[in-house]
């Protein structure tokens, strides 16, 4: 049976009646969300996502994103004839790469979705806007050193990933100046860093996202990712994982490529006091507001 125009109106009604406690949980809460490459399908659906991003900073949160790129980049380097490789799902990152990734994702992803949210938010002033971690040294980072084990001598060999940094140091003043001001504005963060010397460095975006929800005290981090969240090795969803069973995820193996930095960053950012990780289907036309606003959420929730 089909509902009349004037049902649906009673039924939005109680919606937002029962979002009333979560809202209230929610207040003047940071909330990091990470939106990450897969995440990003038709401009449509990101601009869906940009507009519930605007929704929940009326709703009184502070949302600050964090966003990927990494197919993305891929396709940019593919256009030039360059083949991506990733240890670890880090990408070996050479100098004429670096350019790629720092153009593709300060100069084109950034400045799309701080637009967006600009845009959705016109009618009440709420603005999105784009900053890397190059401005205001927001995030400084060191090289990021790997090793492994050569088979056939056992010996200790380091892997040079090129120009990809981890953060040491988070600067969060003027991220928590633009959530704090009078003004309605959302933080849009690419995942780039600058060394203290000053040298550019390309950052995983989930690292990115975990390092600030730790520096910025939020209360959740979203990881909105092209899965329905964390699948056991029966390759159900697993609804919730202490940081303990999600390191056992990583150890056996049931977590692989692209899942174990998430589960790293989830890890740290729990014990840095973030009060919970989620790890969500971003493709899914509102899937923060079910996640922030509903009794049964969505997704993996990852707490201590
Ligand atoms: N146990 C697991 N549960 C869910 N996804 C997993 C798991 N292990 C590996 N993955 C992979 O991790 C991917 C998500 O990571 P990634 O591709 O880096 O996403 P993003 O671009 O959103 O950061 C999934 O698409 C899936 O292929
Ligand atoms: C060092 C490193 O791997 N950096 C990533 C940065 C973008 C990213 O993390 O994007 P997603 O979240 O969409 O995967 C890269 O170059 O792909």
């Amino acid at each position: 049976m089909t509902e009349t125009p004037e049902e649906q109106g009673w039924a939005t009604a109680k919606t937002l009646a029962e979002a009333l406690p979560y809202i209230q949980r929610y207040d003047r809460e940071t909330v990091v969300i990470k939106y990450g490459g897969h995440a990003m399908g038709e401009e449509s659906v990101a601009r869906l996502f940009a507009a519930d991003a605007v929704l929940l900073k009326l709703l009184g949160l502070h949302p600050v994103v964090v966003h990927g790129g990494g197919p993305q980049i891929s396709r940019m380097l593919e256009k030039a004839g360059v083949k991506s490789t990733f240890i670890d799902g880090l990408r070996v990152t050479d100098e004429a790469t670096m350019e790629v990734a720092e153009m593709v994702l300060s100069g084109a992803i950034n400045k799309e979705i701080a637009n967006w949210i600009t845009l959705a938010g016109a009618e009440a002033d709420v603005r999105g806007v784009g900053l890397s971690g190059k401005d205001a040294r927001l995030i400084t980072v060191r090289k990021v050193e790997r090793t492994k084990i050569d088979p056939g001598s056992q010996i200790e060999q380091s892997i040079d990933l090129g120009y990809v940094g981890e953060p040491t140091r988070i600067d969060p003043q003027l991220i928590q100046g633009l959530i704090s001001a009078d003004h309605d504005y959302i933080p849009v963060i690419a995942p780039i860093g600058v060394s203290a010397e000053g040298q550019t460095f390309n950052i995983n975006a989930d690292t990115v996202a975990g390092a600030l929800a730790g520096a910025l005290k939020a209360k959740r981090m979203l990881l909105l990712t092209d899965v329905t969240g964390v699948l056991g090795a029966d390759g159900e969803l697993i609804r919730e994982m202490s940081i303990a069973q999600a390191r056992d995820a990583i150890a056996t193996g049931v977590a692989s490529g692209g899942m174990i930095p998430k589960l790293e960053t989830a890890i740290a950012a729990v014990e840095s006091g973030v009060e919970a990780v989620v790890i969500l289907d971003g493709r899914r036309p509102h899937a923060m507001l079910v996640e922030l606003f509903t009794e049964h959420g969505a997704g993996t929730l990852i707490t201590r």
